[in-house]
């Protein structure tokens, strides 16, 4: 009978929809919400069931799924494969307004980094062949065609900016050095190759867009034997923090509103605010609880587009100062290596010691905060897991264990928390 229970429990992973939120208690229990799809891989009881979501495994309530209908596969099957996984018209339908371009070319510190690179390279930039993937409005581009000598610059720009920007290369006098290619950087033909790959592709936590995977193309495809890639690499910058005053704001504000108690409400704030990481974050150097570190490192000429899929990093940080742990923070600095041989690299910062950008920082909160003193340990890992299906969007999974300085040795507070970016 045993062999039998085994096997019904080992069936074919199966599809269920949640039929309700669910807040998972303990690190092995899975939260989700209601609509969620979920794969039960096993049912070792009755009442729980070994499933994943998202690719994140842990046990679920029986109870609150319900198993998918061959009618919801067939339609679903139908709905993905008319919508985009790169979601192209959404996508470059908002990089064809002003926002956006406004937002980046605003912010001083990326565009003048850009400036910069141009500028110290300018000597050596002289009758180079030139791509600059993702124009945009052409910036890079004009930066090249006023503050250096290029023999061509390729302005590439897949959404509907490519013909203002034309207007801005004529308005600027330009248009003997740069020209604008409308099209996907993977799909346009260049009439040759190039000495120079420039392009700035990061997005919220360095890689949000995965815009990357199109710089990866074209590098394969364009870039000459020797050629440089403009940034030459990446680093992704994680530190344990406190959040204070966002902790305050989302969740003990429900602790004595007017005098009353709404902490009922609490686990829908920890579902609502706390489930997805916060973009845009700004976090004081004070916040930090042991010195930042380096969790992946992309070296743009080696990097393959597969290695996108899933990218890890281990940490193991010493907390310098007592405090409250409520969450990692997360940045990246992108490095611009010289033309010259030895000469001076640039950096584009964007932590909380350097100019702030319009990236700002990406905040991942823990679902409870943990008080920690100076001494303490915090180890584990970060993984982005890249989205099978959507494929500008990925998962962040933290796991990190905490070893007191103080306390007995196994008072070793451990979780691991995945936040969706952003489906
Ligand atoms: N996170 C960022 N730096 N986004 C910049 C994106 C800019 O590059 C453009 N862009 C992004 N991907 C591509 C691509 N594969 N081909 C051409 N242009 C692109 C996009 O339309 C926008 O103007």
């Amino acid at each position: 009978m045993e062999a039998e229970k085994e096997d019904e429990d080992e069936a074919s992973p199966e599809e269920y929809v949640a039929l309700s939120d669910f807040i998972g208690g303990g690190s092995d229990q899975l939260s989700f919400s209601s609509g969620d799809r979920l794969v039960v891989h096993s049912k070792p009881s009755a009442e729980w069931w070994w499933a994943a979501l998202q690719g994140v495994p842990g046990y679920v309530p029986a109870s609150y799924l319900r198993l998918v209908t061959a009618e919801e596969e067939e339609e679903e099957e139908e709905d993905v494969s008319s919508e985009d996984p790169w979601q192209d018209e959404e996508y470059f339908g908002s990089y064809g307004t002003l926002r956006l371009h406004l937002e980046m070319l605003s912010d001083k510190s990326r565009t003048e980094t850009y400036r910069q690179v141009i500028l110290s390279n300018s000597a050596s930039l002289k009758n180079k062949v030139v791509m600059d993937l993702g124009c945009g409005t052409g910036i890079i581009s004009l930066f090249c065609a006023q503050l250096a000598q290029p023999s061509v610059v390729y302005a590439v720009e897949a959404s509907s900016m490519a013909d203002y920007t034309r207007q801005l290369v004529k308005q600027n006098g330009c248009e003997e050095v740069v020209t604008v290619l409308q099209g996907r950087a993977e799909e346009i033909e260049l009439p040759e190759q190039v000495d120079v790959l420039v392009s700035e592709w990061m997005g919220n936590c360095l890689l949000f867009e995965f815009m990357v995977e199109s710089v990866l193309q074209a590098r394969d495809r364009w870039l000459r034997d020797g050629g440089v890639m403009w940034p030459s690499s990446a680093a992704l910058t994680l530190v344990p923090c406190q959040a204070d005053s966002y902790y305050t704001e989302k969740m003990a504000f429900w602790e004595r509103p007017y005098g009353l108690d709404f902490t009922p409400l609490q686990p829908l704030a920890q579902q609502e605010f706390f489930t997805k990481p916060k973009f845009s974050h700004l976090i004081e150097p004070d916040d930090c609880l042991t010195t930042p570190c380096d969790v992946i490192c992309l070296d743009m000429y080696t990097l393959q587009v597969r290695d996108l899929e899933e990218m890890k990093g281990q940490f193991h940080f010493c907390v310098e100062k007592s405090g409250v742990f409520h969450g990692f923070t997360a940045w990246f600095t992108v490095h611009f290596e010289s033309l010259e041989a030895g000469g001076a690299a640039v950096e584009l910062n964007t932590g909380p010691d350097s100019e702030p950008t319009h990236w700002k920082q990406t905040l991942f909160m823990l679902d409870r905060p943990v008080s920690v003193c100076a001494g303490d340990s915090i180890s584990g890992s970060i993984v982005l897991h890249r989205n099978p299906v959507w494929r500008r969007h990925m998962t962040v999974t933290l796991q990190w264990s905490i070893n007191s300085s103080t306390e007995d040795t196994d008072n070793c507070q451990a979780g691991t928390k995945s936040f969706p970016m952003w489906r």
